[in-house]
């Protein structure tokens, strides 16, 4: 399990992380979204172990991770700017992360090379931005993490390659309990794959949620009635959003359902449908709840 506790992190005059706090559970895909500069980057260093925070505890296992290089080779760290020694092939890369990754899997890196069809004796400069993201999850995995922190990792892949690299990182939450973190400005390009969604704005974390959660306590109704009604239909329940087209209600509701079908009943609908909710517009109406516009945040 990672676990953040009222995290502060300075450069110079500039507070980058305002007492950040959160828990990762082992076996777990949490999400970090924010717009540029909001901390993804300096939070998941911090997480990793890179960078040091000024005050709080970052720990994973109950254990500090910065500095504990035991743990370190337990984690992969995944930047958004990649890094490669200039002139190595994958196969160089692969031996030096060998000696650096104690559970490093040889027969995993071939396997997967023919599934990504990389040549490994190519020199991994000479390769395409998407390919070369390619060879860092391919090493990353390879090195077997108990802990995955990513930073903007889809970024540059082809939608194919995206949706096999999220399917062997979701293999790999499921048959070996790897932990996972993955930071993204994109709520659409994470959602598919993670447990938990955190928002992160100007350093602070402005809403954290087990995605389950969200999506239960939270409807989105389609309302007629036969004859003029009034506000009274909603009275005791908590509509987050509500809009009225000819004749017809379109709301937001949060609650249980029984509850809220329970009080529209009583007013005898002639159109009571259950409509889809994204998970985009579901962190709308968080946020506008927490004072927020999402397009300024996320979008
Ligand atoms: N080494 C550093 N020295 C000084 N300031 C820094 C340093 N690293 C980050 N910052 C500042 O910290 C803030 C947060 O940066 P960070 O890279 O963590 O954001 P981010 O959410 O990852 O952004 P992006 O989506 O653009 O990558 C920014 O204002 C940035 O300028």
């Amino acid at each position: 399990m990672i676990q953040v506790q009222n995290v502060n992190k300075k450069f110079e005059k500039d507070i980058v992380l305002k007492d950040i706090s959160l828990k990762v559970d082992k076996g777990s895909i949490y999400g970090l979204l924010g717009s540029n500069g909001a901390g993804k980057t300096t939070l998941l260093k911090t997480i990793s172990g890179i960078v040091k925070q000024n005050s709080g505890t970052v720990e994973i296992e109950r254990k500090p991770v910065f500095e504990n290089i035991p743990l370190k080779e337990r984690i992969i760290f995944l930047p958004d700017t990649l890094f490669f020694f200039s002139q190595y092939t994958a196969n160089q890369m692969a031996k030096f992360y060998q000696n650096m990754y104690p559970n490093w899997n040889q027969n995993r890196f071939v396997q997967m090379q023919n599934l990504l069809d990389l040549d490994p004796n190519k020199k991994i400069h000479r390769f395409s931005k998407g390919m070369q993201r390619q060879v860092a999850f391919w090493l990353a995995l390879c090195a077997m993490p108990d802990y995955l922190i990513l930073d903007e990792p889809f970024d540059g892949l082809d939608p194919v390659i995206r949706k096999k690299i999220k399917s062997w990182v979701i293999q790999d939450v499921a048959e070996r309990e790897m932990t996972v973190i993955v930071s993204s400005h994109n709520l659409s390009e994470v959602e598919d794959i993670c447990d938990a969604v955190g928002i992160i704005h100007r350093g602070n974390l402005l809403l954290e949620k087990e995605l389950d959660d969200l999506k239960s306590d939270i409807h989105k109704v389609q309302l007629a009635f036969k004859q003029e009604t009034n506000d009274d239909i909603f009275a005791g329940l908590h509509v987050l959003h509500q809009e009225k087209r000819g004749s017809v209600y379109v709301c937001i509701i949060r609650g249980e359902y029984e509850d809220i079908e329970k009080q529209i009943n009583q007013f005898n609908p002639v159109v009571f449908d259950i409509l889809p909710l994204t998970l985009e517009e579901i962190f709308i109406y968080e946020m506008e709840g927490a004072g927020y516009a999402i397009e300024n945040i996320l979008l």
